[in-house]
């Protein structure tokens, strides 16, 4: 498996705070590696240092081979790193389908595309809905987002990622306040996404992260303290101590 997002000792500081400490990671590809850590451990802002809205104080990003450290946001999406965010992005007095709409409108990258009527656009038409029905969603594509529950709206954020036509995934909790059967859902879904485009996953809901991901990486810290297959993480004497024994003390 070749590496699609090589990360090379990031580091980022608040003040005397070190959120990302000498970090190094990989993405390959056709796999989910999952991020866990405890609140607090750095896992948001490495996502936001590898999407590009977070420059690092030292450290390299490498995506499809090429140095993209020095690059926007904008330039990073658009060379196929996707993105879900913790925080919605969407519009919600718009519709399902707008929102997908302009998601694949900002994909196309032509500014002239602006001075025409959007909706009315079978390409950009054709790649919302299709990215729509992807995620099951293509019979609400007429509701406002406003009034679509929590789960359908968590589907309509990967949906609205998957106009761009990612590489690669860069997901920030999406199975967060989705039910048992939401994230289910999300969770077989998110197994036939990796075949095209592997994802870089952080999650808090510990069943989804051992269920799904080949690989895991534990953040304490700012530090990446293991990586590993699910149950090289479960059986971690290291791991178990700093992340997942507290959390068995608490439940
Ligand atoms: N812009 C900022 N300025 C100052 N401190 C920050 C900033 N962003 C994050 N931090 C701090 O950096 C540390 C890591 O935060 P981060 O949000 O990356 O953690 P996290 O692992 O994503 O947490 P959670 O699981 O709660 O989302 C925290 O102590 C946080 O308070």
């Amino acid at each position: 498996m070749t590496d699609i997002l090589d990360i090379r000792g990031i580091s980022k500081s608040f003040g005397a705070l070190k959120a990302s400490d000498d970090i190094s990671l990989t993405l390959k590809s056709g796999e989910i590696h999952a991020l866990i850590g405890p609140n607090g451990a750095g896992k948001s802002t490495l996502i936001n240092q590898i999407a590009g809205g977070l420059k690092p104080d030292s450290g390299s990003v490498h995506f499809s081979g090429q140095d993209i450290t020095s690059l926007a946001a904008p330039a990073r999406a658009r060379l196929g790193l996707g993105r879900t965010f913790q925080i919605s992005q969407l519009a919600p007095e718009m519709t399902v389908l707008q929102n997908a709409v302009f998601g694949a409108l900002g994909a196309d990258g032509r500014v002239s595309r602006f001075w025409r009527p959007v909706m009315k656009d079978r390409s950009l038409l054709e790649v919302a809905r299709s990215a729509l029905e992807r995620v099951g969603l293509n019979h609400r594509a007429g509701e406002r987002v406003s009034e679509i529950s929590h789960g359908e709206r968590r589907q309509l954020e990967v949906a609205v990622a998957l106009t761009q036509k990612p590489k690669a995934f860069l997901m920030d909790e999406p199975m967060a306040g989705l039910g048992h059967g939401g994230s289910e859902r999300l969770t077989g879904f998110l197994r036939e996404l990796k075949q095209e485009a592997p994802i870089l996953l952080v999650e808090h809901d510990m069943d989804a992260v051992f269920a799904l991901a080949d690989r895991v990486s534990v953040l304490v810290y700012g530090r990446i303290i293991a990586t590993g297959t699910a149950d090289e993480i479960r059986t971690n004497p290291l791991v178990r101590e700093a992340y997942l024994g507290d959390e068995e003390e608490h439940a």
